[in-house]
């Protein structure tokens, strides 16, 4: 009774936003899907309305289900919106520094500001020819083994983000640099959703010992903690060690080091970690994501072998099938831009984005948001509304278009990326690599299922924080001689 009235007070009589009624002392523990929680809770919303609330061991968590809350809520009141939930698995393994699920301090303010001015739109055109570079190695490779195809994509995002981020060259597949940074993504993707873990609801669980095997989550955490250490520090020694030998590379780790050089003893520390954290985050949550949505791309044109003619047709009448596309093609070709779009409305990458939490009580259309609350933008419930996205279900890159063929202006888009002050600053690279790669796949070759590929319900996704689909099969076929040699030439050339 106590706690009733003292709830009562705190929320001035104000309701919570409505929700399935939570059971004692658990709330709704059971109303939270570990997987796909987006379509639960998409299934809640029509229910309940756009904005919905559970409460977990007396967590109170809120989600958005429509552009007009996300947006009012997330970014207007971006001042009270913008923290992150502390997330014990990742206190236990040290990764305050990760950036993505930093709290809203001087820190993350100081390591996004670094990442937003290194990942500019500006910035980005200086790494086109890094990017067109590795679209190019990508052709060669799926030429000369397609089988691989999946391989050689993470292959490219890899050199891609440690090449602009430390002037690092990737040994080959097999290089670890490459595959930590994967390592700590997945486990990252598989823990920062509520739910996904218990001893995220009920913090106390941190303490069993490791001699309690099947309870403890010790060794998990031990794991995650050495994965981040190596994130946080191997690249940086790597880049160090260059600068000494004088064989460093041009890259964000070189700018940043030679700009804190001068900087006096007592603060050059700090802006080290500073520095290192935002390079590691970006390392960490660039890599998966990117590879996802070209895997989706793929997943689309094995679905609708249309929409690549209709691509073909487009990039053929621009390069005449006598060169690669570059980026400078861009503004003739909408049509690929469009598909990029589609691509990432169809199948958002991170279909709930990350949470945000909140510094302050809020009230919203009447409902009570209390401080600390768990804020989730339902990334995918906006990208799939009839209203804005008629028959969102199907792949329609035409639905970016006007009629006379320009890319239309869309404002809801950028949800696929976030919401506000913790909106994705990695975008505008995104943005450059899809468009990429996509023209370049699509000039050369003919992407078509295997006899084992399967159909439309072949291609299932993945239900954590970071979606993506499952390995599946198919061939990148050359359009023809000319498409090889084009390929081949173009190797001869580098
Ligand atoms: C298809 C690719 C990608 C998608 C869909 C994506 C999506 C997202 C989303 C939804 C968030 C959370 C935003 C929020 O909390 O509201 C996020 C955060 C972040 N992303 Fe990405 N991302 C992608 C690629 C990248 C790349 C390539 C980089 C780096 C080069 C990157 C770096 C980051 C960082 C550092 C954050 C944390 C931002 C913060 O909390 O302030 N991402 N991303």
């Amino acid at each position: 009774a106590y706690l009733a009235i003292h709830d009562y007070q705190k929320k001035g009589g104000l309701p919570y936003p409505p929700g399935p009624r939570p059971l004692p002392l658990i709330g709704n523990l059971f109303d939270i899907p570990k997987e796909f929680a987006w379509l639960s809770f998409n299934r809640f919303a029509r229910k309940y309305g756009d904005i919905i609330s559970f409460r977990v061991f007396g967590q109170v968590i809120v989600v958005l289900n429509s552009s007009k809350a996300s947006k009012e809520l997330l970014e207007r009141r971006g001042d009270i919106y913008s923290d992150r939930p502390t997330i014990p698995i990742h206190d236990m393994m040290g990764w305050e520094w990760v950036v993505v699920i930093a709290r809203y301090t001087e820190y993350w303010r100081q390591s996004r500001k670094l990442l937003e001015r290194g990942l500019r739109p500006g910035a980005i055109a200086g790494y086109h020819p890094l990017l067109q570079t590795n679209a190019r190695v990508l052709l060669t490779q799926l030429l000369e083994n397609s089988n691989e195809w999946e391989a050689h994509l993470r292959y490219m995002s890899a050199v891609l983000i440690l090449g602009m981020g430390y002037g690092y060259e990737v040994a080959g597949r097999n290089d670890r640099k490459m595959d930590v940074a994967r390592k700590m993504a997945q486990l990252g993707a598989d823990t920062v959703l509520p739910g996904a873990l218990l001893v995220n609801d009920l913090p106390f669980l941190r303490y069993i010992p490791e001699w309690l095997p099947w309870l403890s989550y010790k060794p998990i955490a031990r794991y995650g903690y050495d994965l981040g250490q190596e994130v946080l520090h191997a690249p940086m020694a790597f880049v160090k060690e260059g600068i000494v030998n004088g064989t460093a590379q041009p890259s964000l780790a070189l700018n940043g080091l030679q700009e804190i050089e001068n900087v006096n003893a007592s603060k050059h520390e700090k802006a080290e970690e500073v520095l290192a954290g935002a390079l590691g985050s970006m390392y960490s949550a660039g890599n998966d994501t990117t590879v996802s949505s070209i895997m989706t791309f793929i997943v689309a044109v094995l679905l609708h072998p249309d929409i690549q003619k209709m691509a073909q047709r487009d990039l053929d009448a621009v390069t005449k099938r006598e060169r690669l596309p570059t980026f400078e093609d861009r503004p003739a070709l909408p049509f690929i831009d469009a598909i990029c779009m589609e691509v990432q409305r169809w199948r958002p990458v991170v279909p709930l984005a990350i949470p945000h939490a909140t510094t302050k009580a809020d009230v919203y259309e009447g409902f009570f948001i209390p401080k600390g609350a768990l804020v989730i933008g339902n990334v995918w419930a906006l990208l799939h509304d009839p209203e804005i996205y008629p028959e969102p279900e199907s792949f329609k890159p035409e639905r970016f278009l006007n009629a006379d063929g320009r890319l239309r202006d869309d404002t809801y888009l950028t949800s696929a990326f976030g919401f506000g002050k913790r909106i994705c600053p990695g975008r505008h690279f995104v943005d450059a690599t899809l468009f990429i790669v996509i023209a370049s796949l699509l000039s050369v070759f003919n992407i078509e299922k295997c006899k084992d590929t399967g159909g439309p319900d072949q291609f299932p996704y993945t239900g954590t924080a970071v979606s993506r689909p499952h390995s599946f099969r198919c061939s990148f076929v050359p359009r023809d001689k000319n498409s090889e040699e084009l390929i081949v030439a173009d190797t001869l050339a580098c």
